[in-house]
């Protein structure tokens, strides 16, 4: 063991474990987890690591040790959904893999949307595996959804829908598992009777059962990317493909060709939702892993001087500690943001599962802005991860460049981060109903009392100082006053429509202050849901520390958005100067906790797969070693020297 990293976990304030359990939600959550994690030492799941691989074998390892996952899932038992996932991510470590749309998507779509008699048929099909899915939506042309072309055209003669890609445009593009998957929910837009009926979701057969060679359809994987190696994104087109009636999710149309409204169109987009919910989690897991190797490699390393002694631990640098420390303050707010997400969907899909469909709108803003600003904040946050390592950082052997290349997609898919910020903004609705008096419920309710507030740009002087920069809770409140923003959102709007522009373009004239609005809204999301946390937690010794790495949070977003703090009155110039000072003295009380703070997290080794994240810290043998297992040192002499250089 590195013995910088021992001292680092001597100082530590506070029970590392027990901060584990809360993150967890729980001591039994906790060593369910690590029993799953056991899994890790099964020999059948050693494999090359992928940067030494060539793209075709990356993905065949990952194909196979998809396959070893379903297998190993059966023999233990494993079925509870939190549970897969667990195991799934542990194994799967920094990658995606080929399979991984199947189960995120393909299936929660069947479980969301088959009516009894295509339950029957179909789940057992795909949790056997038998079917393999993905989800085809994008298309090379449009990704939104009233511009997709692939028709599904109803004939009643024969009692089938045509499915058909008209276009190059129209091309099915993206869907992962290309060249895994044997069926695919395709989305289409429904004509029956001449009529478009909108998107609706069909199941569409690709590949043979037995020899997985393709219908006659155009199927196959679109090529290499950013990252994503093991996943083999696909293209798909549809020269009128017929399929039976029966194969429509939740059966819109009647044999003799009858539209039926489902109870909002809106549930066919339900299964983006999902995903936009669980991307929030995934920032927390990034942001989190991000940070333990970043900060216990900053622990190891020594570089450069402070005063003429020996060289300091970078970490010591108060310019590292104020790069990684709101970060790692980051990781945990989205952590317990991420467990909020995940409790408000299964709370609103319930009820929409019974019927009530009333917070299906608030569902879909909040977890569309939420999927954008976490994300957002992520991936900058992993390449400040990268760079603050240094040289070594830029090595793969970091993890940190393919942690980036891996989660930077998460800005582009499931709805494009701009275009899920401007649906969060719909708060603008929220705002002129709180205006004319309606009473709101749930997280938009705060604008109630907008008007009384009356929080607008004006000279700071004139207003009181209202906020204790030292106190939580008036952080929390002067950050629900800035996400008034939406304030002069609406106002901007009402200027445009005064200017005799047509509602669209007044909105796409506004969208600059839509997004902050909306960026500013989920901003004191975050900021609260980390403060209330507080409450719940007993623990002195944590709650101190978790205190303190929320007020960093807090204070390190108003300097970074001082301006919106200071146009809205909310600050005064005095305190805006009082704000670096306080963050500096939190960088210091954060200082000796911040290794113990990462090994909370408590990822193995081999989840992390990083040689400057290693837990014993032992970074630079090991960096030797891995190394010399670089591909281009299998032989001494390289072939290249004997074809171009001798
Ligand atoms: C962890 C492991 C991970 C790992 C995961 C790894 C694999 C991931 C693979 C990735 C897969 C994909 O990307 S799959 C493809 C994902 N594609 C997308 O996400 C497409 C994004 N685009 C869209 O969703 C749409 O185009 C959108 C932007 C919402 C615009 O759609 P429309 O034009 O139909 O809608 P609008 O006219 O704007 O709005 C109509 C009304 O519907 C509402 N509305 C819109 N969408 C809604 C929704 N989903 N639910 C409820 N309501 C919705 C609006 O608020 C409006 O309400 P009112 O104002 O009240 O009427
Ligand atoms: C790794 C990966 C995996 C994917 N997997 C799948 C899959 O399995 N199945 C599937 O169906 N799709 C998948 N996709 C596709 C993905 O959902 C889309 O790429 C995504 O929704 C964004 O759409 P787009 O690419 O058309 O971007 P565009 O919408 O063309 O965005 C380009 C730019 O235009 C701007 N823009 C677009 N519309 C607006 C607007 N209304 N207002 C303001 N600005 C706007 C955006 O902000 C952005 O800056 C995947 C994509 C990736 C990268």
């Amino acid at each position: 063991m590195n013995p910088d990293i021992v001292k680092e976990r001597q100082n530590a304030s506070f029970d590392v474990q027990k901060l584990t359990y809360i993150l967890d939600g729980g001591p039994e959550k906790t060593k369910r987890r690590r029993e799953i994690s056991l899994v890790l030492n099964d020999p059948d799941f050693d494999e090359e690591d992928p940067n030494f691989l060539s793209r075709s074998e990356r993905y065949e390892q990952a194909v196979r040790k998809s396959a070893q996952m379903i297998l190993k899932l059966r023999e233990y038992g494993i079925s509870d959904p939190a549970e897969i996932n667990c195991y799934k991510s542990v194994v799967r470590g920094n990658f995606h893999e080929s399979l991984g749309l199947h189960y995120v998507m393909f299936l929660p779509t069947l479980y969301s949307q088959c009516d009894q008699e295509q339950s029957k048929k179909w789940l057992p099909l795909a949790t056997s595996f038998e079917v393999l899915g993905t989800y085809a939506q994008t298309e090379l042309g449009h990704t939104h959804l009233r511009g997709l072309e692939t028709t599904a055209t109803f004939d009643p003669t024969t009692q089938e829908f045509v499915l058909n890609s008209p276009t190059v445009t129209s091309i099915k593009w993206w869907p992962g598992a290309g060249k895994t998957s044997n069926h695919a929910v395709v989305l289409a837009q429904l004509y029956t009777r001449g009529k478009c009926h909108g998107l609706h979701a069909f199941i569409v057969q690709l590949r043979h059962m037995d020899t997985h060679e393709p219908l006659p359809i155009l199927v196959g994987d679109i090529g290499p990317k950013f990252g994503f190696s093991e996943v083999d994104n696909g293209f798909l087109k549809l020269d009128h493909v017929r399929i039976p009636r029966e194969n429509m999710l939740m059966k819109h149309v009647e044999p003799d060709g009858r539209y039926v409204k489902p109870a909002s169109a809106k549930l066919t987009y339900g299964t983006m939702v999902f995903i936009r919910s669980l991307l929030v989690g995934l920032s927390a897991l990034v942001m989190a892993k991000s940070c333990t190797i970043a900060i216990r490699y900053s622990a190891v390393r020594h570089q450069s001087e402070i005063r003429s002694e020996p060289e300091p631990q970078i970490l010591d640098y108060q310019t590292q500690q104020y790069k990684l420390f709101p970060l790692l303050a980051t990781a945990y707010a989205f952590s317990f943001v991420g467990q909020y997400m995940t409790e408000t969907y299964y709370r609103i899909s319930g009820d929409i599962n019974q019927g009530d469909l009333s917070e299906l709108p608030e569902l879909h803003a909040v977890s569309a802005g939420l999927k954008a600003f976490t994300t957002w904040t992520t991936n900058t946050g992993i390449e400040v991860c990268r760079m603050s390592c240094g040289g070594h950082g830029y090595s793969r052997s970091s993890a940190l460049p393919d942690l980036y290349a891996e989660f930077t997609p998460t800005c582009t898919y499931e709805g494009e981060n701009t275009v899920m910020m401007l649906q969060t903004a719909y708060l603008v609705k929220s705002y002129r109903q709180a205006k004319a008096g309606e009473q709101l419920r749930g997280i938009m309710s705060y604008l109630n009392d907008m008007e009384q507030r009356h929080v607008r740009a004006h000279p700071a002087s004139a207003r009181p100082a209202l906020v204790d920069i030292n106190d939580l809770s008036d952080l929390v409140e002067s950050y629900k006053l800035r996400a008034a923003l939406v304030e002069s959102a609406a106002k901007s709007i009402q200027q445009e429509l005064q200017k005799r522009r047509s509602h669209e373009d007044a909105w796409n004239n506004s969208a600059i202050d839509l997004v902050k609005a909306s960026d500013a809204h989920c901003h004191y999301m975050v900021v609260k849901l980390f403060t209330d946390k507080l409450s719940e937690i007993g623990d002195p010794d944590i709650n101190l520390v978790l205190t303190t790495l929320a007020q960093l949070y807090a204070l390190h977003g108003i300097a970074l958005n001082s301006g919106d703090f200071l146009q809205a009155g909310l600050l005064t110039v005095p305190q805006m100067q009082q704000i670096p000072v306080r963050i500096k003295e939190l960088l210091c009380l954060i200082r000796p906790n911040a290794v113990a703070l990462v090994d909370a997290f408590d990822f193995p080794d081999k989840v992390l797969s990083s040689v400057l994240g290693r837990y014993d810290g032992n970074v630079y043998e090991n960096l030797f070693e891995w190394a010399r297992r670089s591909p281009l040192n299998a032989t001494e002499v390289h072939e290249s020297f004997h074809k171009y250089l001798k």
